[in-house]
């Protein structure tokens, strides 16, 4: 791994004498890297990544142990002009979790140019006054070191326009290049406080089991379809419990129902396939991700359900958990 500190931009320095614990906070457009860089730094696969935006629903925590500092990553749904009420609902809810972090880490991809996604986000963040933004150059291994090198500027710049907050930090990385991503643990960490582990050493994620399993059944419903389906289609798991054998003693086998919900007729065909055969390669996917996720041999089972225009019903919304 490429960790020389020539290559972190200067900023607060190391994590000093004590050990130091708190939460971070990734935020950026759709598609800006967060789920990816997550995973890198936490080593494990825990938040859910995928081709198209807008696919982390749920605030999930990777928790990066270090033997200097621990770094809880929150890991938010893509911070977005809202158009529905569930895009008013995420942002909320970013913006709730965004006022309670000790650090927030704004990732902007390196091979592309600022845009008005990306100041919108910049002035969000410059309502929340006290806690220190990291500007995060995410995917540098898409650029050469000469447009890098204007990248990091421009994001610099981001930070002293009317309106906005300078960044504490600006950080390049590439997370699936191994490049930096100790640098942004480091860098993220000094600006945590002093104190000791919040959670105990080995612990990934403190996401309840049901909503990463659930992530996991989504991500591979998602998998190759490429219309507007993630905007579309959310998911509950029902039920997860031992399956018993006949003389009523468990099996090892976990039981797992799972309800996949769309607005409309014609996305449930694309989510089940002709004669059913997608949907049964999605179940098998997320069938293997979530046996080695659990360490427990899984019966899946899903559901494919329509629920019309659930995105602008606050009742249906309430129901799915938003
Ligand atoms: N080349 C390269 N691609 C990357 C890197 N990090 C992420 N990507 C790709 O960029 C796309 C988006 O990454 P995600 O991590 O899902 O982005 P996100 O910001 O979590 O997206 P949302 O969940 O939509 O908010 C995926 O196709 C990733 O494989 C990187 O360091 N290098």
């Amino acid at each position: 791994m490429s960790t020389d500190s020539s290559e972190v931009a200067p900023g607060t320095g190391g994590a000093g004498d004590g050990h130091r614990s708190g939460f971070a906070c990734l935020v950026g457009r759709p598609n800006a890297g967060k789920s990816t860089l997550t995973n890198a730094l936490v080593g494990e696969k825990v938040a859910i990544t995928s081709s198209r935006p807008q696919t982390t629903r749920h605030t999930v925590r990777g928790i990066v142990h270090r033997p200097d500092a621990q770094l809880v990553l929150v890991d938010t749904p893509g911070l977005h002009r809202p158009r529905t009420l569930l895009g008013q609902r995420l942002n909320d809810l970013v913006l709730g979790t965004l006022a309670e972090v000790d650090v927030i880490a704004f990732c902007l991809p390196a091979d592309e140019r600022t845009g008005p996604g990306d100041r919108w986000i910049a002035a969000q963040l410059a309502q929340v006054r006290r806690t220190p933004v990291v500007a995060v150059v995410t995917k540098t291994d898409k650029v050469d070191r000469g447009r890098l090198a204007e990248r990091l500027l421009e994001v610099t710049a981001l930070g002293e326009e009317e309106g906005h907050r300078p960044f504490a930090d600006v950080v390049p990385v590439s997370a699936t290049g191994d490049f930096q991503v100790d640098a942004v643990t480091r860098v993220l960490s000094s600006h945590l406080p002093p104190g000791p582990p919040l959670y105990p050493d080995g612990e990934l994620t403190d996401e309840p089991e049901a909503v990463m399993v659930g992530e996991l059944v989504r991500e591979a419903a998602l998998e190759g379809v490429r219309d507007e389906l993630p905007h579309s289609l959310a998911v509950v798991v029902d039920e997860m419990t031992p399956r018993l054998g006949e003389d009523g003693q468990p099996t090892g086998l976990l039981k797992v129902h799972v309800l996949l919900y769309v607005e409309r007729d014609s996305q449930k065909g694309i989510v089940i396939g002709r004669g059913g055969a997608r949907l049964k390669e999605v179940g098998t996917t997320a069938r293997q991700n979530i046996e080695a996720l659990l360490g427990t041999r899984v019966h899946l089972d899903l559901r494919v359900k329509v629920a019309k225009d659930w995105q602008r019903d606050p009742r249906q919304l309430a129901r799915l958990g938003f």
